[in-house]
């Protein structure tokens, strides 16, 4: 694969093509964010983008982690206090996740972010930013249900850390774009580039494929799930024998979470998958790539139940690490 297939496998979106081939041309180097409000725990959203962060790894780049506690704060996730405790949690379950810990720049946001030069540069976005926009910027972000200030400025942040941590690509789910494309437009005003952005894609909502996953509504995968919780969460799982489901009875659009999960989280760390079928039932199907493991989806080859037994496996072999970290950390 070269360079720019592998940084832009899996994206949603880049931001722009012609940008992302020119940091392809010389990957060496090149540094790579992401930025997560620390939380207790890692969820399957904090391990797609982290997928992406391995990858880019591999292909050369340098890695910028921010637990962004200034953040948290802004978005109303507690004391400042608590929230610090939590980032170091969240930095050694990245670690056991698979983020290279040597070649991993683990930023705390509280350590440049309230420097005055920084707060000045803030202050100036501020000046050039009307309140509507920031506002959209952080409608699919924030938590509650009214916009604070805090909450508009945040996304003014979002936008300068780009700048401060000096990285070439900044990284996110989809639901970040609004605010990379505020930085795009507002960054410039400070004599700052317009930074190059990549959005992960969003998996649906486990047990009904509309909508996206989120762990703070619905059922959501978590790096303490247990192995029983695992297998019964996928069991219950959403996942018609298609890969484009049929839109629900309102009309609105599902996707298969199974597939998702494999397309985005197992195939891009293990590179194959077998599922084991017992010889009664044509024994084990073995996939070198998700494409193949789709169609035998569609085609009935490969019933939802086997392959939702071997998804919960290998989800099992993914957070078994971290959850093993969570354990020691609470102990
Ligand atoms: N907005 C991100 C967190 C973040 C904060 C600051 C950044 O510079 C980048 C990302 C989230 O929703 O979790």
């Amino acid at each position: 694969m070269d360079a720019y297939d592998l940084i832009t496998r899996n994206a949603a979106e880049v931001v722009t093509e012609d940008e992302v081939r020119s940091l392809a041309e010389d990957p060496d180097g090149k540094r790579a964010y992401v930025g997560y409000e620390p939380s207790g725990v890692l969820h399957i959203g904090h391990m797609l983008t982290a997928n992406k962060l391995i990858e880019l790894q591999e292909a050369g780049f340098e890695i910028v982690v921010l637990l962004a506690d200034v953040h948290a704060y802004l978005n109303g996730k507690g004391t400042f206090e608590e929230i610090r405790e939590t980032a170091d949690r969240m930095r050694e379950q990245f670690v056991a996740y698979g983020l290279e810990e040597s070649d991993t720049e683990f930023v705390l946001g509280s350590e440049f972010q309230l420097d005055e030069e920084y707060t000045l540069d803030l202050h100036a976005l501020e000046l050039e930013t009307n309140l509507s926009r920031a506002e959209r910027a952080m409608a699919e972000i924030q938590s509650g249900d009214t916009a604070t200030v805090a909450q508009a400025v945040y996304p003014l942040m979002q936008a300068l850390d780009i700048v401060y941590l000096d990285v070439d690509l900044a990284i996110g789910g989809m639901e970040q774009r609004k605010v990379h494309m505020l930085a795009r437009d507002t960054l410039p005003s400070i004599g700052a580039d317009a930074p190059t952005c990549l959005h992960t894609p969003l998996i649906a909502d486990l047990s009904t494929g509309v909508g996206k996953m989120s762990s703070s509504a619905g059922v959501s995968i978590s790096m303490e799930d247990s192995e029983e919780e695992l297998r019964e969460k996928v069991n219950k799982a959403y996942c018609p024998p298609s890969r484009d489901p049929e839109p629900d009875a309102d009309g609105e659009d599902r996707d298969n979470p199974v597939l998702q999960i494999f397309e985005y989280h197992v195939f891009p760390r293990f590179g194959e998958v077998v599922v084991e079928r017992p010889e009664q039932y044509g024994g084990d199907l073995e996939y070198d790539d998700y494409e193949s493991l789709a169609s035998d989806l569609d085609s009935g080859e490969l019933h939802p139940a086997d392959a939702k037994g071997a998804l919960a496996e290998y989800l099992n072999e993914l957070v078994a690490p971290g959850r093993e970290k969570i354990r020691q950390q609470r102990s």
